[in-house]
C-alpha cells in the first residue's frame, strides 16, 4: 500500500491531509468499464466518515476496503487528519472515502465547509451504540445542519455503530431512540426536509458491508436500469436471488427486488471468498497477478437442496444467485440468459460512456442513446 502525504495548503494548515490507495492485486485500472458514482467537481465522488472519537470509522474503512481482520482495528492509532482514500485503482466502483479526526471542529477557521461539503455524495456519520450517545446525537445535528448548508443534495447515512455487544432488544431500542431523537432535534430547527437513514452496523459480521453497499447504491446513477436487468434475468431463469458484487470489496451494487435476507448475503460473501482464496492459491493467474478472470465459474452445492452459483461478469464484478437445485436442471437456460445479462451490463457503461461524450458535445440526441437498454432478449 502505498501512502502519501498530499498538500496541506488545499485544506488549511490545520487540517493535514493523508491519501493511499488501495492496492489489490489485479493492477491498474484501465478505464474498461467503471462505474463513477454521482460525482463532485473534481470527477471523484466522495464519502465523508465523521463521528466522535473511537467511534469505529478508520475500522470500518479498513475493515471494508482494505481486507483488514476485525481484530486488528484493536491496534488502529487515533486518526489526527483528514485521511484521503482512493478506492479506484482496480475497484469496478469508483470513489473517495474522507475519514475525519473524530475531534474535527466545524467553526476552526481552517475547516474550509464548503469545499468538504461542496463536492460530497455521502455523508457517513458514525455513532457508538456501546458508548452513551447524547455527545455524539449532538454531533450527528451539528454535522448535518453544517453540510446541508452548503450542500442540500448531500446522503445523510447514520451507522449505529458496534451493535455486536448489545442483545437484539437493545438493539431496535437503540435504534428507535437515536432515530427518534434525531429526527426531532432537526424538526426543531426547521430542517424537516433533511433525510437521515439508519443502520445497525457492526465490523463483526457482515452488516458494515450490507450497509455499505446501500450507501454506494444510491450514489450510482445507473441502479434503476442495473436493478431491472437483475428482475428481468432471474425471473426468466428460475433464481431465487441475484447480487451484483464488486469482487474486491465485496460491496453488492445492485440486487434484483426480492428483500435482501442477511444470511443470503453472507452466503454469497463467503462463496466470493472461497472463490477467490482458491484461485488465489491453486489457479492460473494473468500478467497482473488477477486469479478473477473472464472464466471465474463456481458453483456450490448446499445441503437443503439450494445451489450458489457464480459466474463473472467483468474484471471487477461477479453475479452470485441462489437457487433451487431442481431449476438447475435447465442450467443452458440459465446460461444463455447471464450471456444476455453480461452484455446488457456491458451496454450499460457503453450507453453511459456515450452520454457523457455527448454531453460534452452538448449533443441534442442524448436521449437516443439510451435506447438499446430497452432491448434485452432473455429466453423463457
Ligand atoms: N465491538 C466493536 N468494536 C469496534 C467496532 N468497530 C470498531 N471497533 C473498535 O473501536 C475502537 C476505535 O476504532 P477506530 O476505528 O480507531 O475509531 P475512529 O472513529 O477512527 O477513532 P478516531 O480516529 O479517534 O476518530 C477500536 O478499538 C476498534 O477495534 C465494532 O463494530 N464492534
Amino acid at each position: 500500500m502505498s501512502y502519501e502525504q498530499e498538500e496541506e495548503d488545499h485544506y488549511g494548515p490545520g487540517y493535514e491531509v493523508g491519501s493511499y490507495t488501495k492496492d489489490y492485486n489485479d493492477g491498474p485500472y484501465d478505464g474498461e468499464s467503471d462505474l463513477n458514482v454521482n460525482s463532485n467537481p473534481e470527477g471523484k465522488p466522495r464519502i465523508l466518515l465523521m463521528g466522535l472519537r473511537r467511534s469505529g470509522k478508520s475500522s470500518i474503512q479498513k475493515v471494508v476496503f482494505h481486507k483488514m481482520s476485525p481484530n486488528e482495528t484493536l491496534f488502529l492509532e487515533s486518526t489526527n487528519k483528514i485521511v484521503k482514500d482512493e478506492i479506484s485503482n482496480s475497484s469496478f466502483v469508483q470513489f473517495q472515502i474522507w475519514d475525519f479526526p473524530g475531534q474535527v471542529d466545524f467553526f476552526d477557521s481552517n475547516f474550509d465547509c464548503e469545499m468538504i461539503f461542496g463536492g460530497c455524495g455521502a455523508l457517513v456519520f458514525v455513532i457508538d451504540a456501546q458508548d452513551d450517545y447524547i455527545d455524539a446525537l449532538m454531533k450527528l445535528n451539528l454535522t448535518v445542519t453544517r453540510a446541508y448548508k452548503v450542500n442540500p443534495n448531500i446522503r445523510f447515512e447514520v451507522f449505529i455503530h458496534k451493535v455486536d455487544g448489545l442483545s437484539d432488544d437493545h438493539k431496535i431500542e437503540a435504534q428507535r431512540d437515536i432515530h427518534q431523537r434525531a429526527n426531532d432535534e432537526l424538526m426543531e430547527e426547521g430542517f424537516d426536509s433533511v433525510n437521515l437513514s439508519f443502520y445497525l452496523t457492526s465490523i463483526y459480521d457482515h452488516s458494515i458491508f450490507e450497509a455499505f453497499s446501500k450507501v454506494v447504491q444510491k450514489l450510482i446513477p445507473q441502479l434503476p436500469t442495473l436493478e431491472n436487468l437483475l428482475n428481468i434475468f432471474v425471473s426468466n431463469s428460475g433464481i431465487e436471488k441475484a447480487f451484483l458484487f464488486d469482487v474486491v470489496s465485496k460491496i453488492y451494487i445492485a440486487t434484483d427486488s426480492s428483500p435482501v435476507d442477511m444470511q443470503s448475503y453472507e452466503l454469497c460473501c463467503d462463496m466470493i471468498d472461497v472463490v477467490v482464496d482458491i484461485s488465489c492459491i491453486y489457479g492460473t493467474k494473468d500478467a497482473d497477478g488477477a486469479a478473477f478472470d473472464h472464466q471465474s465459474l463456481s458453483l456450490i452445492k448446499l445441503n437443503n437442496s439450494t445451489i450458489l452459483y457464480l459466474r463473472e461478469v467483468n474484471r471487477f464484478l461477479a453475479l452470485v444467485c441462489i437457487l433451487r437445485e431442481d431449476h438447475f436442471a435447465r442450467q443452458g437456460l440459465i446460461d444463455y440468459n447471464f450471456v444476455c445479462f453480461r452484455n446488457a451490463i456491458q451496454e450499460v457503461f457503453e450507453v453511459r460512456m456515450q452520454v457523457q461524450q455527448a454531453t460534452n458535445n452538448t449533443n441534442p440526441n442524448v436521449g437516443e442513446l439510451i435506447q438499446p437498454l430497452n432491448s434485452v432478449a432473455l429466453k423463457e
